[in-house]
């Protein structure tokens, strides 16, 4: 098996008597999508924010591309090529797909975003957005205000973002949440078009969409993987199957 990029062991965080992550092993490939699938409140979301840098973990590590990130600060492990997409769009309502993206372009180089600068500054981070814009299917729609955007459009916008960084490792909280069929089927080909451009953690309850889309899932239940490996043997997986998916998965 080829060498982890993200290699998560015995990582726990408990809130009073809650353990929500309770010794967690966890392994992402490069290039892989890997789907973190569970039931509500089995710690999928406490664990994305315990990768990313947002949650402290009581014990455990986290080692990305063989370095210990247990302890970094977010943007340090963004620096490292960790990305999270956030649900962004509703900051600037106003701003145009574009700029997100060409905002997405200037931070991700460490440039602060400053209204008033000679506009050939940031042709070539415009450039560079609108070839993200195109990458996520937004070419058409690079002068619309993200206000405008359809839900599905918002979260091919921060797709767009994330991958401003130019991230090893993505971490997707939900992207098909509140998305209509087509919306979703949308994403799904998207992510399909993305796959090898980087690494994809993929939080997801759409069990269509994750048994498309991953390479391998692992099932969270009550803070602990209780199974890992390809669709086909997660669906096959006893465990699973009581835990989780039931028998109509
Ligand atoms: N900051 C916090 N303080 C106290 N309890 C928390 C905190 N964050 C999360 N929890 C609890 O931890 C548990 C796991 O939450 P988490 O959001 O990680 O689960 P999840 O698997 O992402 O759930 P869902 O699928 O519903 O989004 C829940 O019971 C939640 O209430």
């Amino acid at each position: 098996m080829a060498e982890a990029l993200l290699h998560i062991a015995g990582l726990a965080k408990a809130y009073g008597a809650l353990h929500v992550t309770a010794g967690v092993d966890l392994a992402v490939l490069p290039g892989e999508i890997h789907a973190l699938i569970g039931p509500n409140g089995a710690g999928k979301t406490t664990l994305v924010g315990q990768i990313a840098g947002e949650v402290m973990p009581d014990a455990g590590t986290i080692r990305f591309d063989g370095a210990d990130i247990t302890r970094l600060p977010v943007h340090k492990r963004a620096r490292l090529g960790l990305a999270r997409a956030f649900q962004i769009t509703s900051i600037f309502p106003r701003f145009t797909a574009l700029e997100h993206a060409a905002l997405a372009v200037m931070a991700a180089r460490g440039r602060t975003f400053r209204l008033l600068r000679p506009a050939s500054s940031d042709r070539a981070a415009r450039e560079e957005a609108a070839g993200l814009l195109d990458e996520v299917g937004l070419a058409a729609r690079a002068e619309v205000a993200a206000a405008a955007l359809s839900h599905g459009e918002k979260r091919a916008l921060e797709l767009a973002m994330a991958l401003a960084a130019r991230p090893r490792l993505m971490l997707l909280d939900e992207p098909m949440a509140g998305t209509g069929p087509a919306e979703s089927a949308a994403m799904v080909a998207l992510l399909t078009r993305l796959k090898g451009r980087c690494a994809i953690l993929l939080v997801e309850h759409d069990m269509d969409a994750v048994f498309r889309l991953a390479d391998r899932i692992s099932v969270l239940v009550n803070g602990r993987i209780i199974a890992c490996g390809t669709p086909d043997a997660v669906r096959a997986d006893a465990a699973v199957k009581a835990a989780y998916l039931g028998d109509g998965a």
